[in-house]
Parts: C-alpha cells; structure tokens; sequence
C-alpha cells in the first residue's frame, strides 16, 4: 500500500480566466477519509447523498465519501450491491442506461459533475476507465493507444505518446517491436495493459477500474496488481473488486457496499481488514455470508 501523507491544499490557480476545461478543475480541499488521522490528502471525488435508481429499483442509497488523489480505492460488496453504479457515476456512464436516474452530487475537484455546464465527454477525457473483460478495438496497437487521442483532436508527438503509455502499462517491451499489428492477437493480460496504456494515453486524473483482473489467469492478474499500485503514484485509482485479498493487497482506502446499494463502511483498507466498525462488514470480509 502507497500511503503518502502531503498536507497541503494545492491550490488555486490564480488564472481569472478559467478554461471549459478548468472549470472542471477547481480545488477540494475537503479532508479525505481516514479513521486513524494519519492520510490527509487533497479529495479528487466527493459523492454527496448520491442515490441512483433504475426505473423504480433503488441500486444506491446516499453515498457519501472522498476519495483522495494519487492511492487506490476500492469498492467491494456482494454481487449487485451497487459498486459498478457508483463506478459509473463518477465519468457520468450512467447517462447512457435509459432506466438510469441519479440524484445527489458528485464532485469532480470541487466541481458537480452533474451540473448543467459540464460536457460529459470532456468529463470522460479526465476520468478514464478500464473494463473487466479486456476490450481492445480491431485495430493495431499503436491506434488502439492513439484513438483516444485522436476522438479528442487532442496533437502532439503521438510515437512519443504511444511509447510513454505503454511503458506506463508496463507492455512496452512486449509489444515494441510489433506496434502495427492488431491488439487483438494480444494475450488476455496483454490485451488488458494495452486497455490500461489507451486509458492513461489522454493523461486522465482519474482512472476507474471495473473488475480489471477477474477475466485473467493469475500471472496476469498479479501483472495488473503490480501496474495498478504504480498507476497510484501518478493517478487516483479507483477500483471495484470482487476478490477480497486484492483489495487487501492493492488498496489504500476500502469502501464496503452491501445489499441495498447502502455504502456501510468506508475507511483505511487495513482499518477495514484488521479492525472494522461495523458488525456486518467483519462477517463479509471474513466470509459469512456474501
Ligand atoms: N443497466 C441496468 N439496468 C437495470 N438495472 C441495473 C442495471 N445495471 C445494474 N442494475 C441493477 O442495479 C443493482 C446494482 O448493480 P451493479 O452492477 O451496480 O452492482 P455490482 O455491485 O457492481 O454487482 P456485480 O458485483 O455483480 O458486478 C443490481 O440490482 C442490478 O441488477
């Protein structure tokens, strides 16, 4: 677990003039969550009271909680507890299920994105996210790390881009010598680090993580553990995980929903592990029932 303890509020820019872009990019300097006092770090997301809805079934019910910059969160709970939900209400994926309502307010450094002024696929150039069953495009592996690049005209030295992403992927040495060839005749694994490398191409602050391992043998399972613990110095990470020893292994904060969408305890990963508040989130952790 990377810890790092930097007190400091960064902030403000003193720019009058803010861009669309840095509209977006306003300060939280709202204490992150942390039981033992020891992790005062900048929150990069804030939900308040965020309870979602799928025509009349209630998935999430007011979650509250700071995720703070630059560590791994993860979110764990039963099978159709809400994780995956909440996931989406940070890039605002949920717009895209017609049945989907969302209430309450998310914050994205210190700004709601579900405020009236916030474009949503700009929003997404800033929260990246990798799925659970790698899904490369039919198309060579330089333009799989180029494409989002490339939707969002962003320039630059693309070759330079291409070699630092999947160098941070930690696929560079695999994949260089055969950068034209489809991302498709990659191995699992490899396919889900050339995921990872197109996520972080566009530079995101954000990266949201849906279950990136479970369709992976353990080798590569334990690749992508290894990649998502230095993603952390670089990015906030947060990750939904059925697996209990990963999120144990990986994480800095654990956030346990359990059935009814009720986010029920939210702390230091060990704190949870080791010595949880709540009743009901030993006996998940420990197996009794889940
Ligand atoms: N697109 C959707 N349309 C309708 N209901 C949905 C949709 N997506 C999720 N749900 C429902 O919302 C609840 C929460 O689902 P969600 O996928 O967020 O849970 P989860 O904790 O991520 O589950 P899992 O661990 O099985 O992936 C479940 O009851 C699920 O059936």
């Amino acid at each position: 677990m990377s810890q790092q303890n930097t007190d400091e509020s960064s902030g403000g820019g003193d720019s009058p003039d803010p861009t669309d872009d840095e509209m977006l990019i306003q300060t939280d300097v709202s204490e992150s969550v942390s039981s033992s006092g020891s992790t005062r770090r900048e929150t990069v997301v804030r939900a308040e009271d965020i309870n979602v809805w799928y025509g009349d079934d209630q998935a999430l019910q007011d979650i509250t909680l700071s995720i703070p910059e630059k560590s791994v969160t993860a979110m764990v709970g039963p099978s159709g507890c809400g994780k995956s939900t909440f996931l989406r209400c940070i890039n605002r994926m949920n717009d895209l299920i017609d049945s989907a309502r969302v209430e309450g307010d998310l914050y994205l450094r210190g700004k709601n994105v579900y405020d009236d002024d916030v474009d949503p696929v700009a929003l997404r150039r800033r929260v990246g996210m990798v799925f659970q069953k790698p899904n490369p495009f039919p198309k060579s592996i330089y333009d799989n790390v180029t494409y989002g690049l490339e939707i969002q005209n962003k320039g630059g030295d693309y070759d330079e881009i291409v070699e630092r992403s999947l160098k941070r992927a930690a696929l560079w040495d695999e994949v260089k010598d055969q950068l034209d060839e489809s991302g498709l005749d990659l191995s699992g694994g490899q396919q889900q680090r050339l995921c990872i490398a197109r996520a972080i191409a566009p530079d995101p602050e954000v990266l949201l993580m849906d279950e990136p391992a479970s369709a992976l043998d353990p080798v590569a399972t334990s690749q992508i553990e290894d990649l998502i613990e230095e993603l952390a110095q670089d990015y906030t990470v947060v990750i939904v995980t059925h697996n209990m020893q990963q999120a144990a292994r990986i994480s800095d904060q654990t956030a346990v929903f359990l059935t009814g969408g009720e986010l029920v305890e939210f702390d230091d990963t060990q704190k949870i592990f080791e010595n949880p508040e709540s009743q009901r989130v030993e006996d998940y952790i420990t197996g009794k029932f889940g």
